[in-house]
């Protein structure tokens, strides 16, 4: 049974990773993300994410892409996860509540021209909602990374990527594959 179960997991991905593949949509919001990082990152601008529990973990997993290196050896660039550093994250969930956790630190840290993306597989989670609008008010560019009932984010971001898979675990996995595809492109553009 248990065996069986794991197999239909293992299927179920490909089946989402396959319709990824072939949905128009998302490859051109992934290549529009691309874009908008190398023009931020070649005016000396910097990428700023966000999300919630494994989408906290996509969020530090991007930045690391970033700032270390995907595949080629690099100068580091500009990227910082707004979920690691527990102390601002204590601070401002006591003194202003958890749905300002991000929107503090975009008010803190972003600068016009910066990126902030903002990852939510259901598209609900409030702190990233909040983040996004003062990330919009301040100049900043808004991507969004999220499922299929996240698709009203395209109010509050300039790129929306929409991951077409049922179950959250299936939007993060499409999420990570973009999120490598994003970094590739990336690297390729800037050592060029
Ligand atoms: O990784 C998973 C499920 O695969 C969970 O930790 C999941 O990320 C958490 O439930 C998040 O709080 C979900 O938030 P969101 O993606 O809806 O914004
Ligand atoms: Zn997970």
């Amino acid at each position: 049974m248990s065996q069986n179960r794991i197999a239909l997991h293992f299927e179920n991905s490909l089946a989402a990773m396959t319709a990824a593949a072939g949905d128009a949509s998302l490859l051109a919001a992934s290549q529009a993300i691309a874009a908008a990082a190398i023009t931020a990152l070649r005016q000396g601008r910097k990428i700023l994410l966000a999300g919630n529990g494994g989408s906290a973990a996509d969020a530090q997993h991007i930045a690391a892409e970033i700032i270390g290196r995907y595949k080629q050896d690099r100068p580091g660039w500009p990227a910082i996860a707004l979920t690691t550093d527990t102390s601002a994250l204590t601070a401002i969930a006591n003194d202003y509540g958890f749905e300002r956790v991000f929107a503090r630190q975009v008010e803190g840290l972003g600068r016009p021209g910066d990126l902030f993306i903002g990852i939510t597989t259901s598209g609900r989670s409030p702190n990233i909602l909040a983040a996004l609008e003062v990330a919009r008010d301040r100049g900043l560019v808004t991507i969004g990374m999220t499922g299929p009932s996240g698709a009203s984010m395209a109010a509050r971001c300039d790129h929306l990527l929409i991951a077409p898979a049922p179950e959250t675990a299936l939007v993060q996995q499409i999420h990570l594959m973009a999120a490598h595809a994003i970094c590739d492109e990336i690297e390729c553009a800037l050592m060029a």
